[in-house]
């Protein structure tokens, strides 16, 4: 498999404080990553610095072997980062469906593929995006950058805030996204355990900093070492 994306040496952060500092990993088509850390260490951050949207103060972003560094934000999207950010954004004035087609490329995906994985959303078609719960805002975000056919999809706490017979739904979609579809994958997560249950390899952050970079598996099986890295303190 060829390498999707390359992260050399990055510090980044927002105007002259820096956030992360010396991030370097890589990432093949397939791959499935968990980016864990306490509260306030750089996850957000560096799926931000993916987008383009802190000031890089050094280092290197390859995506499919070119440097994107100069590249805006809405070509990076086009290019195929899927961002899924923790705020959702839901249009109250358009339906699900609306939602949906706005952004629709004629890529792999459409409507009938997004809601074979989703039937609640085609349950929900005609809602408006302000008459969904928040599960179903969450389906409909993950489905709205599905719509653009990324090479990758960046979740920020997809989990957050949502009942856990919700959570599991959602963990059953984002599973066979990833497992059987071969979608890869950064999941940013508070629950470390689902995270890695999802993912094939964990990065752990403190302080903008890598401090651990493993295969899930065997991280989830540490469960001393996980709540010494992830735990808050
Ligand atoms: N827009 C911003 N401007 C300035 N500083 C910011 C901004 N966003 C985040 N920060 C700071 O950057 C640091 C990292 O925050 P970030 O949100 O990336 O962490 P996180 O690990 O995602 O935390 P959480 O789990 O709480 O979301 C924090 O000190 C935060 O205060």
């Amino acid at each position: 498999m060829s390498e999707l994306l390359a992260l050399d040496k990055v510090t980044a952060g927002y105007g002259d404080s820096i956030v992360l500092e010396d991030v370097s990993f890589s990432m093949k088509e397939g791959d499935s990553l968990a980016l864990l850390g306490r509260n306030g260490v750089g996850k957000t951050s560096l799926l931000v610095t993916l987008m383009g949207l802190t000031r890089l103060h050094s280092g290197s972003i390859r995506w499919c072997g070119g440097d994107i560094v100069r590249v805006p934000t809405y070509r990076r999207a086009h290019a195929g980062l899927g961002w899924v950010p923790q705020e959702r954004y839901m249009f109250p004035s358009l339906t699900v469906e609306e939602h949906l087609t706005v952004v629709a490329r004629g890529g792999e995906w459409d409507l009938p593929k997004i809601y074979k994985i989703f039937p609640r959303l085609e349950e929900r078609r005609n809602n408006m995006g302000n008459q969904l719960s928040g599960g179903e805002q969450q389906m409909l975000a993950i489905a709205r950058a599905l719509m653009v056919s990324p090479r990758i999809l960046l979740l920020d706490e997809p989990m957050e805030g949502l009942a856990p017979i919700i959570v599991q739904e959602l963990l059953r979609v984002i599973r066979g996204l990833v497992k059987d579809m071969g979608m890869s994958v950064i999941v940013v997560e508070q629950h470390a355990r689902m995270a890695l249950s999802l993912t094939q390899r964990a990065i752990v952050l403190d302080r903008g900093r890598i401090v651990h970079d493993s295969d899930s598996a065997s991280l989830l099986a540490d469960g001393e070492k996980l709540d010494r890295l992830v735990a808050v303190a």
